[in-house]
């Protein structure tokens, strides 16, 4: 039987808790898995505070302490790499000389390959390559995650165990994390997007903005909850509000001769094509 100790996670530090370490952050605590601590780190004291109020961490501003990325490091069993793409290589040099022997380091980075972790972390260190997204902050994320040669199955497992409480976690080779970043890594922006249109359109129709932004959010909102709840397929939910010779059918023939489904290979390709940049630093 598996107990709470067995599934409890080590000292977690997440170095650079913005947008996706922060909704991590938040998803990790509010599923209150036990860890031996969490710790966060931020350039800028607005930043900490945005934090500080989340039960059982701590929330370092590296304004006020410079240290703070080696300090949590150090005693971490798990690292977050959260910060920029083009600032990994320097936090990796930072972070090095303090990190425990055992420690894991997992990347939030889009487009830093393993293979950068390994040439400033050492052959043999312990990486995994993840790609969340920010529907973590509620327990909804979608995370891919690859390892490389030097984590092994318990780090594995443990790394899954902490996403598993955001979300559910999609393992996969290193060479996919970048075709799925497109999909659920950037994902959530597409579908916001799509609501903002949504609501663009109803206000065209004479709606005030704020029936308008009920209207859509509430529409995309239930359409996801029915989603979620059916456990059918969207083709099925979709069929189920086109009626025959009715309006939707109309509606659905300007969508798809506008070639939705290629616009979304094109964006998709887009975002590829610079994930494939930021991997050789641009
Ligand atoms: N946003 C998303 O949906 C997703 C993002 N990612 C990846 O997550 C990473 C972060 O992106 P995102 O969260 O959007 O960006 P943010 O800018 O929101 O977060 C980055 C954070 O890093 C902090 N920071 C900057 N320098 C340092 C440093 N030297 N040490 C510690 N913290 C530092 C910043 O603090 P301050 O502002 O105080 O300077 C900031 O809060 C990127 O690599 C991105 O590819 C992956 C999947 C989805
Ligand atoms: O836009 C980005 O680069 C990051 C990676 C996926 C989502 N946000």
């Amino acid at each position: 039987m598996t107990t709470v100790e067995d599934r409890s996670l080590p000292a977690v530090a997440v170095l650079g808790a913005g947008s996706m370490g922060g909704a991590i952050l938040q998803g990790l605590v509010v599923s209150g898995l036990p860890t031996g601590g969490i710790t966060a780190t931020n350039r800028t004291r607005a930043k900490a505070d945005a934090l500080a109020g989340l039960a059982g961490v701590t929330s370092v501003a590296l304004e006020e302490q410079p240290s703070g990325n080696t300090d949590a490091a150090g005693s971490a069993g798990i690292i977050l790499v959260g910060v920029k793409p083009a600032m990994v290589p320097d936090l990796l040099s930072e972070i090095r000389p303090a990190l425990r022997p055992g420690a894991v380091v997992v990347s939030l980075a889009a487009g830093v390959t393993i293979a950068t972790f390994e040439s400033v972390l050492g052959e043999g260190a312990r990486v995994l390559r993840s790609m969340p997204n920010t529907p973590a902050v509620v327990g909804k994320a979608v995370t891919g995650l690859a390892a490389g040669a030097g984590a092994d199955a318990d780090d594995v497992a443990m790394v899954t165990r902490l996403f598993e409480t955001v979300g559910a976690v999609l393992q996969v080779p290193e060479e996919q994390i970048d075709p799925l970043s497109t999909i659920s890594g950037s994902g959530p922006a597409y579908v916001f997007l799509l609501v903002e249109a949504l609501a663009s359109a109803a206000v065209g129709k004479g709606f005030t903005p704020e029936q308008a932004r009920l209207m859509a959010e509430q529409t995309f909102i239930g359409a996801s909850a029915l989603l979620d709840a059916s456990g059918e397929e969207a083709a099925e939910l979709r069929r189920r509000v086109t009626s025959p010779k009715g309006t939707t059918e109309r509606a659905v023939a300007v969508l798809q001769g506008a070639h939705l489904d290629a616009l979304f290979a094109e964006a998709t390709d887009a975002a590829l094509a610079r994930a494939r940049e930021l991997a050789a630093g641009a």
